[in-house]
């Protein structure tokens, strides 16, 4: 039998803090039966370890794994902290719905296909996987622990408008990294948000949740989608062919919460935000006190033409002159000048470039 234990929640609700904060604790016998009901599937048969098809490459050991306490849940998941071959770990636990058989076969499509994605993703700000197990109803993918929690919860936390410039940089630089290199790899994240944007105690930031995700020349129309609405692009809530680029939109989206630490559209139903954002190309309100710069960035960002969106390496690129130049002069963003009007796709980049201090242009170029 796996030691139960659990971590004390944190008075936020959510994630309970990261090991430093979390109590260990006896389960009450309430508890302890919602935690078994999940994880007594993930017993391990004696002595065995499962090694059919194509699974011994990520088929978990389940005699190294000890379950504790749930510490999050998804729409369809339930997230419980723990151990695996002595490292901390987090598992994702997806049960299927008895009574719903169509629900049931696409949670057990999307585990598949988020086990197939994770095992070919190797970047820093990307969530590394540690293995999986397959045992209908049950579906596990363990992920190594972020003990700071989501960046949702990060923000939670924090006074609206509070989060400092530097900081703001630094979490979207690393976001931006991780999704430029997601799209080098050929996938499309389609569910970017604050909620999936996972921080490390030190704030190393990985993205994570490819629940969703697909390879861009396997992504189909997005019908039937179960995005997030208050992040997803105009052209996805239409159901319209899409690209790369609506994880771009979501970006830009993400940038603004890390900036006011506010919940977008938050005096709407996610309902309402898809009707006002796909029909009347509602946006959040971008802050007076925004630097020009950052508010630039994120307006190409969440373009509702998505041709006119920057591309990750852009974004990267950009954000790194602003961070350097940040660090070099305090000031910098008071005294930046906004670039002209873009007139179209072709003066998109050059436009961008605007934007990075007169001596950084030129390396820059080279990139863009
Ligand atoms: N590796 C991890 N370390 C720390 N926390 C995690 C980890 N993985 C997931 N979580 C927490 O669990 C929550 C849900 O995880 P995840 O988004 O992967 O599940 P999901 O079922 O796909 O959720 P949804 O479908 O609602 O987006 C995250 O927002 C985060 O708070």
């Amino acid at each position: 039998m796996k030691r139960l234990q659990c971590f004390k929640k944190s008075s936020g609700g959510g994630n309970g803090g990261g090991p430093g904060k979390r109590l260990e604790r006896q389960l009450s016998l309430g508890e302890y039966k919602k935690a078994v009901s999940w994880s007594k599937y993930l017993v391990a048969p004696p002595g065995a370890r499962i090694r059919s098809g194509g699974e011994e490459l990520w088929s978990a050991d389940l005699s190294k794994l000890e379950i504790r306490g749930k510490f999050a849940s998804g729409r369809h998941s339930r997230v419980y902290s723990g151990r695996y071959t002595g490292r901390e770990v987090a598992i994702k636990m997806v049960s299927q719905p008895e009574e719903d058989a169509a629900l049931a076969a696409e949670l057990e499509r999307q585990f598949a296909s988020e086990v197939a994605l994770l095992l070919r993703l190797h970047h820093p700000n990307i969530i590394s996987f540690v293995a999986a197990c397959k045992k209908p109803p049950v579906f596990c993918i363990i992920t190594e622990f972020m003990a700071g929690g989501s960046l949702r919860k990060y923000l939670h936390q924090q006074e609206p408008h509070s989060v400092p410039l530097n900081l703001v940089l630094k979490l979207a630089l690393d976001i931006a990294r991780g999704m430029s290199y997601l799209h080098s790899q050929g996938i499309l994240h389609r569910d970017l948000k604050s909620e999936n944007i996972l921080l490390g105690e030190d704030m190393s930031v990985k993205v994570a949740d490819f629940g969703i995700s697909c390879l861009e020349s396997q992504c189909g129309s997005g019908k039937g989608f179960t995005g997030t609405y208050r992040w997803m692009a105009p052209e996805m809530i239409k159901e319209e062919h899409h690209t790369r680029k609506v994880d771009v939109y979501s970006f830009g989206i993400v940038m603004w919460e890390i900036l006011t630490a506010l919940v977008p559209f938050s005096d709407m139903t996610p309902e309402q935000a898809a009707v006002a954002v796909a029909l009347k190309n509602a946006r959040p309100p971008l802050p007076a006190s925004c630097p020009v710069a950052i508010s630039h960035l994120i307006m190409q960002c969440w373009a509702t033409n998505p041709d006119k969106r920057p591309q990750f390496d852009d974004i990267v690129a950009i954000l790194e002159s602003y961070k350097e130049a940040l660090d070099e002069d305090p000031s910098f963003f008071l005294s930046y000048i906004p670039p002209p009007p873009d007139h179209g796709h072709h003066h998109h980049h050059q436009s961008l470039l605007r934007c990075f201090p007169r001596s950084m242009r030129r390396s820059a170029s080279l990139k863009v």
